[in-house]
């Protein structure tokens, strides 16, 4: 495929070992703006290192991460996340006491310091609420913005979570395993929401999910790992008829 566009993301030869273990070997990688890209592979393949190399809770043992041009290996979280890269759903970061909207109202303060003299000159209080307001409906939590955050169930509070998310406004938003803990209908709701957010806006999501139903539900692009390598990329379609990822799917399920 063309792209015009610079790529979002681009991972070179990166590679993090433990002792003597490769959990990522050498992997390169792009991800181009607006896109949606799952990553999957086999238990033990190391896709939680990968993961936390780009939100930078891991220093790479060599390579490096291009975001946007420029090289975020060995950055702290919070550097990389206010240059652009959001990762939600493993790190809880809803305030249980204050209500929906109020944890909205939170990460759109902390986050857009930039339009802060705007809201001061229209009215702090009116442009917050409205902004969290129009983010929780979009998530479908409209009616539960005056509900303290911890009565919510598990699968609105990491709905909430995306709201946060969404206030940041990233560039690139990781999304650790987004469904993991839900029911199917509530896996079903969080599909359509990420799907119908991708309509309005041209997000860019990295996604780490072990249910194939959400992977061929959302992503264009499946980047498959095995063993610390980069096993085979394509559409989830090329994917899945990859033999190569087949055999080592099976061969995981047989050493168990
Ligand atoms: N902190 C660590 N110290 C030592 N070895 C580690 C550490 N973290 C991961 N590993 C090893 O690196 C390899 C890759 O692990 P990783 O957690 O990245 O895989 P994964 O693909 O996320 O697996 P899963 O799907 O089971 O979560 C494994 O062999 C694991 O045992």
């Amino acid at each position: 495929m063309a792209h015009a566009d610079d790529p979002i993301l681009r991972v070179e030869a990166l590679a993090k070992h433990f002792g003597g273990v490769a959990a990522v070997d050498e992997v390169s990688a792009e991800l181009w703006p607006g896109e949606t890209v799952a990553l999957i592979g086999p238990n033990g393949a190391g896709k939680t290192t990968f993961y936390n190399m780009v939100s930078g809770r891991m220093t790479p043992s060599a390579g490096r991460i291009l975001f946007k041009g420029r090289d975020i290996a060995g950055m702290p979280p919070h550097r990389i996340a206010r240059l652009g890269i959001s990762r939600s759903f493993q790190i809880t970061n809803v305030f249980g006491e204050m209500s929906v909207r109020e944890n909205v109202q939170v990460a759109l303060v902390s986050h857009r310091r930039k339009s802060l003299h705007l809201f001061r000159v229209l009215g702090w209080d009116r442009m917050l609420r409205e902004e969290a307001d129009t983010i929780l409906g979009r998530l479908g939590l409209a009616e539960m913005a005056e509900a303290r955050a911890e009565t919510l169930s598990y699968g609105d509070k990491r709905l909430l979570e995306l709201a946060i998310v969404l206030a940041i406004e990233p560039e690139l938003v990781l999304l650790d395993e987004p469904t993991a803990g839900m029911t199917p209908e509530e896996t079903r709701k969080v599909v359509a929401l990420l799907n119908e957010l991708r309509r309005d806006r041209p997000y860019t999501f990295f996604i780490t999910e072990h249910d194939m139903s959400v992977v061929f539900g959302l992503a264009d692009r499946v980047l498959v790992m095995h063993r610390g390598r980069l096993l085979s990329q394509g559409t989830p379609d090329q994917v899945s008829a990859d033999p190569n990822v087949r055999a080592a799917y099976l061969g995981d399920a047989e050493t168990k």
